[in-house]
């Protein structure tokens, strides 16, 4: 039996450090604007809007918290000590790159948060949770146990959620969350077939692997995360990057393909093995045939793709086919803009293209798909989880208005250490745990 299911997106909330300090080796987005001045409620803003917009499209949208930065109990656990300020004082001093790094508002790239597992594909018939360790970039690897937490928070009953802790955090089993899944389906409610798309093997030195960047997802985690949510080897396939995209500046499968029921949309260049990986994917999926949307580097390079965030994009479902959601950099890219308009003309499953403006978070190479985390749920499971950060009218306005009452509209480097900044942050925090009725999930709040 099919139970009625659909897809939820749950965006992440730009964090009030919102802050471009190019932590992300490999990311070219990050690494070209180094230092350059943000705006953390331009960030949130838009951010809001790119939610609101598509909650009144009617789709099911939820919100992610942003975490606490400054992390002052990751600096007093590498040794800085005293009252909050002594400690920011001493860091910026001795190692600005690690108050940089303790300041990210990277948690806002909620694609990265997890993975995610619907119970139609689960032996145990549960959604099963899993946080990333995100361990290829210190600023991210303190993420996964606040979003633990959340994810917990909002994903309570036991009955119908599991949670399993991130996987060691050892290189060997670097885990990027969503940014490296996709699932495909017939339907939302009917069994599909997950897609683990890694960069590198670990335990297998003779293995292909990218050479200039670092691949941040290794084989043995994808496995892992496929063994702990109880998947059937029917419904999974494990498919490698291509090292030479990696070495492009494609640092997540996410960035060169997005999947949504049984359209695949991607560039020639995603995968090592494409031809195999298509046939595995055909040789599971059941209820429907694959779509395929092959994108070639004679239509947009490679370098287009990258800087435009082309496959970045939300692929969702529509009355009437589906409709990819872009980003605003999209159009302006002329292989890019030429190749959607052609898209959208050639009758095939992607029917319409809508630009969403998220420039704040593309600078740090985050598009829209990167600010989104997607988990399927039928009608129970829906009713089950805490509704609290589900957007609605209200709730948008509330975080507007949130957003505009705690939000600095500039911020360099050297605000990092104003203790100012961390009484902002943590005032905001607890004022927002209480809008949306999560309880204590932060370190302050914990005492
Ligand atoms: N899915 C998109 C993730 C982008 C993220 N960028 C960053 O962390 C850049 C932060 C900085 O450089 O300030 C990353 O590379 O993991």
């Amino acid at each position: 039996m099919i139970n009625h299911a659909r897809e939820a997106n749950f965006d992440g909330l730009v964090g009030p450090t919102h802050n471009y300090a190019g932590l992300s080796w490999g990311n070219v987005a990050s690494k070209s604007n180094v230092s350059a001045l943000s705006n953390p409620k331009e960030a949130a803003l838009q951010g809001l809007a790119k939610m609101k917009q598509l909650a009144d499209r009617g789709y099911v949208q939820g919100v992610l918290p942003p975490h606490e930065r400054p992390h002052l109990p990751t600096l007093r656990a590498l040794g800085f000590s005293g009252n909050d300020a002594d400690v920011l004082a001493q860091v910026l001093k001795k190692s600005p790159e690690l108050l940089a790094a303790v300041s990210s508002a990277a948690a806002m790239w909620t694609a990265n948060a997890a993975t995610v597992s619907p119970s139609a594909d689960t032996r145990d018939r549960r959604v099963h949770f899993t946080p990333a360790n995100l361990g290829a970039k210190f600023h991210r690897s303190i993420e996964h146990v606040v979003t633990g937490r959340a994810l917990k928070a909002i994903f309570s009953d036991e009955s119908h959620f599991s949670h399993h802790p991130a996987l060691p955090a050892v290189s060997h089993f670097g885990d990027e969350g969503a940014a490296n899944h996709t699932r495909l389906c017939s339907d939302y409610g009917a069994p599909g077939v997950e897609l683990f798309v890694y960069g590198q093997r670990a335990l297998n030195d003779k293995a292909k692997a990218p050479k200039r960047f670092p691949a941040r997802q290794t084989f043995e985690a994808s496995h892992a995360i496929a063994r702990l949510h109880n998947l059937r080897d029917e419904g999974v396939v494990f498919a490698q990057q291509n090292p030479a995209a990696i070495d492009a500046g494609v640092f997540h499968n996410d960035v060169i393909a997005v999947g949504n029921g049984n359209t695949l949309f991607y560039h020639e260049m995603a995968f090592l093995n494409e031809n195999s990986t298509l046939n595995d994917i055909r040789e599971r999926l059941t209820g429907c045939e694959l779509h395929a949307v092959r994108v070639s580097g004679s239509e947009v390079p490679l370098a287009d793709a990258v800087s435009s965030y082309l496959f970045n994009s939300q692929l969702l479902n529509t009355d009437n086919g589906m409709l990819l959601a872009v980003p605003g950099e999209c159009r302006e890219v002329a292989s890019v803009s030429q190749y959607l308009d052609k898209l959208v003309a050639s009758g095939g499953p992607i029917t319409a293209v809508e630009v969403f403006d998220v420039k704040q978070s593309m600078r740090n190479g985050g598009g829209p798909a990167c600010l989104r985390l997607r988990v399927v749920l039928n009608d129970e499971e829906r009713a089950a989880m805490h509704q609290g950060v589900i957007l609605t009218n209200v709730l948008y306005e509330r975080l507007t208005h949130w957003v505009e009452a705690h939000y600095r509209d500039r911020l360099s480097q050297q605000d990092l250490a104003d203790p100012m900044l961390l009484q902002e942050v943590q005032k905001a925090l607890d004022e927002l745990t209480g809008i949306l009725s999560l309880g204590s999930i932060y370190d302050f709040q914990r005492g």
